[in-house]
């Protein structure tokens, strides 16, 4: 049987304005197993982020328990949350986030010098297409290649697991297509697992399973019994 890799359970979210609270994540329970590429879909302020927060130790749940790989990482310290952070998970966001005065190949190398398996950066370059633009600085670069550089560094840290915020987010329609089609085959080809955020009903049936998010509540998982190629996806 396939590994689990993450586990929510009972997961709650709280944020304090004052004298409002608001509930972000409302006893927030589901898994994600090795090699899955997961969506979750939901509403602006549904929960999603918050979800992906929690998940890549950006922010700490209010109660529950997370575990990635057997580990509970809502007991880590900040140092050990700093480890996860830097050599476990790969963060892809809406806005590339590139260091603007570093090379392509740079900016890959520099995110992943420090984790202990990491890939090689020049060859990862090359598998998001863009070996020959290892040398440009991302004001070079278009906004889907400069995504490809961002998905490249995620990827050499080698890490247990992707997150995506909303990665096209910031793309037109055939770029951001084309940067979903190359999460899609990686996952494919190296079974890393992808956990991916979006407000696009369109693309969940990339995914192997569906995470729906309402109101901080997982309204329903939904498993494709097959994954559509992106490319004959319109929307
Ligand atoms: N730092 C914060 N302080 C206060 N409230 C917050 C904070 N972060 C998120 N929230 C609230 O928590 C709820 C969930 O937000 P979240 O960002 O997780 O939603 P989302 O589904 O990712 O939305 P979007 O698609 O618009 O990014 C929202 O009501 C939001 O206003």
């Amino acid at each position: 049987m396939t590994k689990k890799l993450i586990e929510f359970k009972n997961v709650t979210k709280e944020y304090n304005l004052g004298d409002v609270s608001i509930k972000a994540l409302d006893g927030v329970d589901f898994s994600i197993y090795e090699g899955e590429f997961v969506v979750i879909l939901g509403a602006s302020g549904a929960g999603k982020s918050t979800i992906l927060n929690i998940l890549g130790g950006m922010d700490l749940a209010s109660s529950g328990e997370v575990f990635v790989n057997g580990n509970n990482i809502t007991q880590y310290d900040d140092k050990k949350l700093t480890t996860f952070r830097a050599e476990e998970v790969g963060f892809v966001f809406q806005f590339y986030n590139l260091i603007p005065n570093l090379t392509a190949l740079e900016n890959v190398e520099f995110a992943s010098e420090v984790c202990k398996d990491h890939l090689d950066a020049k060859e990862v370059l090359e598998k998001v297409g863009l070996g020959e633009r290892k040398n440009n600085f991302p004001s070079q670069l278009s906004g889907g290649e400069q995504q490809r550089v961002a998905i490249a560094r995620a990827v050499a840290k080698n890490p247990l697991l992707l997150l995506c915020d909303e990665p096209t987010g910031a793309l037109d329609y055939k770029t951001g297509k084309s940067v979903l089609k190359l999460l899609q085959d990686l996952n494919k080809e190296t079974q890393k697992c992808i956990v991916l955020i979006t407000h696009n009903t369109a693309i969940a049936p990339i995914a192997d399973r569906v995470i729906k998010v309402k109101s901080g509540k997982i309204d329903e998982v939904i498993t494709n019994a097959e994954t559509q190629s992106i490319e004959g996806i319109e929307w």
